[in-house]
């Protein structure tokens, strides 16, 4: 990265870029493939559903909630982050959470999310899969005709908890398969390696959904190789370790694989230990498609803009960067050609709509070089 310290023209000419990065990364339209709705619910928001269910929280308000938000690894996040979903117990309090994080990041140019939920967290709280999934579904369908967002919903199986467990899940599944686009794998990591999950992976395909997985977050390349192999995910949530195994890569980039990455999540869980360290272009340069997503964005800093913002901060993004981080948002998304080739021509608009540079990139859009 470039020392800005260097020399004033060095800092002038970086602010000055930065700003019309920071602008396009802010209107561009873009989608959001990795969002663990429990994991957008703030603290304002967690204290006013606490106390509409007559819940009592061990922290005394808002702020010394969010002081607790410091974690040295994913499994000290998710032990807050289960204690934190545990005051939605009502179909509306999945409603009020869902619509908030439709309603915020619609000032992002979000225009279509892909959210996963932790169904069996709730399941093992009492609460119905149709509570869960009516609440967040009818938010869904708010958010499509009132702010244009479109979306599909994944339910993503805890990887702590036994293969037979995320099978009965899919059982009670069965009278809301129709609500429900695909399946995930998350929680805890390492010790839980994919293959676990092969059978109920396996079982989901066959019912027709698309899949992913978590995997090479905290865990090693081989966890994506047999995300690969044994589940056959259509993506990879995360997979920061895929770069630890050049075959891996050449393989990743031969097929397309789609990685939904996680800029500020992996710096809170100390996935990388600073932002100027992110591997994103790396992964770029490698020819992955990766995109940029805020995974938990109540407890990592930010929503998507602030994770495009930490990026354009802190490494030497490009225009042609942020082109291809959005543009590979939308191929990884789970919807038709039709709603991709409308959403690519949107993105192409911005992008030539963008007075400086906009000579050149309609040359490279018109192209498809990029
Ligand atoms: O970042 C994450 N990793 C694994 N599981 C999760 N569940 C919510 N967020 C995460
Ligand atoms: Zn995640």
């Amino acid at each position: 990265m470039l020392d800005s310290a260097q020399s004033p023209l060095a800092i002038h000419h970086g602010e000055y870029m930065n700003a019309e990065l920071l602008q396009l990364a802010q209107r561009m339209p873009k989608a959001e493939l990795h969002l663990h709705i429990e994991g957008s619910l703030e603290p304002e928001l967690l204290f006013r559903l606490a106390d509409r269910n007559g819940i009592r929280l061990n922290y005394p308000d808002v702020n010394a909630l969010r002081a607790a938000y410091a974690f040295n690894n994913l499994q000290e996040f998710l032990d807050i982050y289960y204690i934190g979903m545990s005051v939605l117990r009502e179909e509306e309090d999945f409603y009020d959470l869902t619509w908030a994080y439709l309603e915020r990041v619609h000032r992002d140019n979000v225009v279509h999310v892909e959210i996963f939920f932790d169904s069996q967290a709730h399941l093992d709280r009492g609460i119905p899969l149709e509570v869960q999934i009516g609440g967040i579904r009818r938010a869904l369908r708010d958010g499509l005709a009132q702010l244009g967002i479109s979306s599909k919903l994944i339910l993503s199986f805890l990887r702590h908890l036994p293969e037979a467990h995320a099978l009965e899940t899919l059982a009670l599944a069965q009278p809301f398969l129709d609500q429900l686009d695909g399946f995930g794998l998350d929680s805890s990591e390492i010790g839980h390696p994919p293959e676990q999950f092969a059978r109920v992976f396996a079982r989901c395909r066959e019912l027709g959904f698309r899949v992913t997985a978590h995997a090479g977050e905290e865990g090693p390349a081989e966890y994506v190789r047999q995300a690969l192999d044994l589940l056959r995910v259509d993506r990879i949530d995360h997979g920061n370790h895929s770069l630890d195994d050049a075959a891996l890569v050449r393989r990743l980039t031969a097929e397309g694989k789609i990685l939904t990455v996680c800029p500020l999540s992996n710096l809170k869980l100390r996935v990388v230990q600073t932002m100027d360290r992110h591997p994103i272009l790396t992964m770029l340069e490698r020819g992955l498609k990766a995109t940029v997503n805020s995974d938990d964005p109540a407890y990592f800093g930010g929503y998507v803009n602030d994770n495009y913002r930490a990026l354009i901060a802190h490494l030497p993004v490009t225009r042609e960067d942020l082109y291809r981080l959005a543009r590979n948002s939308f191929e990884g998304a789970w919807i038709s050609e039709e709603a991709k080739a409308t959403y690519l021509d949107e993105l192409d608009r911005a992008f030539a709509t963008d007075r400086r540079g906009a000579r050149d990139m309609s040359r490279r859009v018109a192209g498809r070089a990029i």
